[in-house]
């Protein structure tokens, strides 16, 4: 094979990337390729994407290659890049989402070879299938149980060597305005991701299982937007001890393979349950802004606005009191996590928000999500909600979760917009 092109997307990294390696392997020049498609805008994720690929770039170039970056859409300029270099081969990371599945389709119908490898996930979509029956599981547990036993591929090796074919023009990556800076200085990037994998498997990994639900702790390991730009590969990381942390991968495994069964999770309900929701246009704006006047709601929404993240305990808090308080359909409230999530993603944003509104994987579909209880079970002294909702910093812990129950006025902050009774 004399060019391939492999053509990345939320695959940003050397380290076990099984199409950039057979890439390496067969063919003599290898262009890897980003398409920045402004019909495929990345919002607020933009700065983080273009950090991933000036490290990816760097990574590239320190192996005698470069990241070839192109603008437009993606099916087109690949066809494009192939006709330049007279690639007969195009390689990609095989992914689920409706919008990424329409891509493979296109591309397959290109002028070349078109293969698609693993590496979004640990294990591949579509390759687990439940004994009764069924293009994919629709419950956890079993799942887990058959993604526990089953066997994984070989990590890909890193290429030692990239070679490009001679006079090609790289392309610019865009610097990004200052006012697109990441919340909070998140930097993204495979080089970021391993740093901070490797700090937080010496100090928080053994202690995960534990702590994981404590919300003012803030233990969990933060490397969900490495994650889901791929910066991080799925597979190494399921190799970790810990079945708590490899847990929580197979989750998001779960999600995935729903979502390649069911590309319309973002959309339609999977469970249809005929719910009626509310109209709640002045609510959702104050849940938005975290602005409910439920301390641990607020305290969540607000994290999310500042830091591009969120607590997984707040994030179901927040989406509980959304669905099942004020009766507000999911699709809103998964739209504004998806705008604003630094590691936002069709299906682990959908799959958990049907998750909690009971018309997705959940097999108690009626769970209740009391706010009040989930604050005082997961954040007892109230840290997490004094850390985002400073109008409450000097309220005793006895009210902190309830602050209209304060015998002192507390000004500054809204009466509850509504509250089932604790
Ligand atoms: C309503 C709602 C919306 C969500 N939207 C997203 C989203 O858009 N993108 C996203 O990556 N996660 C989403 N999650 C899942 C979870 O909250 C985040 O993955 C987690 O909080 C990220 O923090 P962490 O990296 O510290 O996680 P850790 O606890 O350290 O977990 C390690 C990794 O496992 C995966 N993971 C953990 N929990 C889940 C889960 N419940 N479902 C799927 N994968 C999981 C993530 O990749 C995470 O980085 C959502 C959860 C809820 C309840």
């Amino acid at each position: 094979m004399d060019t391939a092109i492999v053509l990345f997307n939320r695959d940003l990294r050397i380290h076990d990337h099984p199409a950039l390696a057979e890439a390496c392997a067969r063919a003599r020049h290898v262009v890897p390729l980003f398409v920045l498609d402004p019909a495929v805008p990345a919002g607020r994720r933009l700065p983080f994407l273009l950090d991933c690929l000036r490290d990816l770039r760097g990574a590239l170039r320190a192996r005698g290659g470069d990241l070839v970056v192109r603008r437009g859409d993606a099916v087109a300029e690949t066809v494009r890049l192939a006709r330049e270099t007279g690639a007969a081969v195009v390689h990609a990371t095989a992914d689920v989402s409706a919008l990424a599945r329409d891509r493979e389709r296109r591309l397959a119908d290109g002028p070349f070879a078109f293969r698609t490898f693993p590496g979004v996930t640990v294990v591949p979509p579509g390759e687990l299938l439940p004994a009764g029956g069924g293009d994919h599981y629709r419950v956890f547990t079993p799942y887990w149980r058959a993604w526990s036993a089953a066997r994984r591929r070989a990590a890909a090796e890193v290429p030692g060597s990239v070679t490009l074919p001679p006079g090609l023009d790289p392309g610019d990556i865009p610097d990004g305005s200052p006012h697109d800076a990441p919340p909070d200085g998140a930097r993204g990037g495979e080089g970021q991701a391993r740093a901070r994998l490797e700090r937080w498997v010496r100090d928080g990994l053994a202690g995960y299982a534990g702590d994981r639900d404590d919300m003012a702790a803030d233990r969990t390991s933060r490397l969900s937007p490495y994650i889901r730009f791929g910066c991080l590969s799925p597979l190494e990381l399921a190799g970790l001890p810990g079945e708590e942390f490899v847990r929580q991968l197979c989750w998001r495994d779960f999600h995935h393979q729903v979502t390649l069964a069911f590309p319309e999770l973002n959309r339609r309900d999977y469970r249809p349950r005929g719910r009626r929701w509310r109209d709640e246009a002045d609510a959702v704006a104050a849940w938005k802004e975290g602005a409910t006047g439920v301390p641990i709601v607020d305290a969540g929404m607000r994290q999310l606005r500042a830091e591009g993240w969120m607590h997984n305990r707040a994030r179901l808090i927040t989406a509980g009191y959304l669905v099942k308080e004020l009766g507000v359909d999911w699709r809103a409230g998964a739209a504004h996590f998806f705008e604003l999530l630094l590691d936002g993603e069709v299906a682990d944003n959908s799959g958990n928000w049907q998750w909690v509104a009971g018309t997705g994987n959940d097999t108690r579909p009626n769970r209740g999500f009391n706010a009040i209880r989930q604050a005082n079970r997961f954040d007892p002294d109230g840290g997490y909600v004094r850390r985002y909702v400073p109008e409450l910093a000097d309220v005793p812990v006895r009210f902190v979760h309830e602050p209209w129950r304060s015998p002192v006025a507390i000004s500054g902050y809204p009466r509850p917009l509504r509250l089932r009774a604790a």
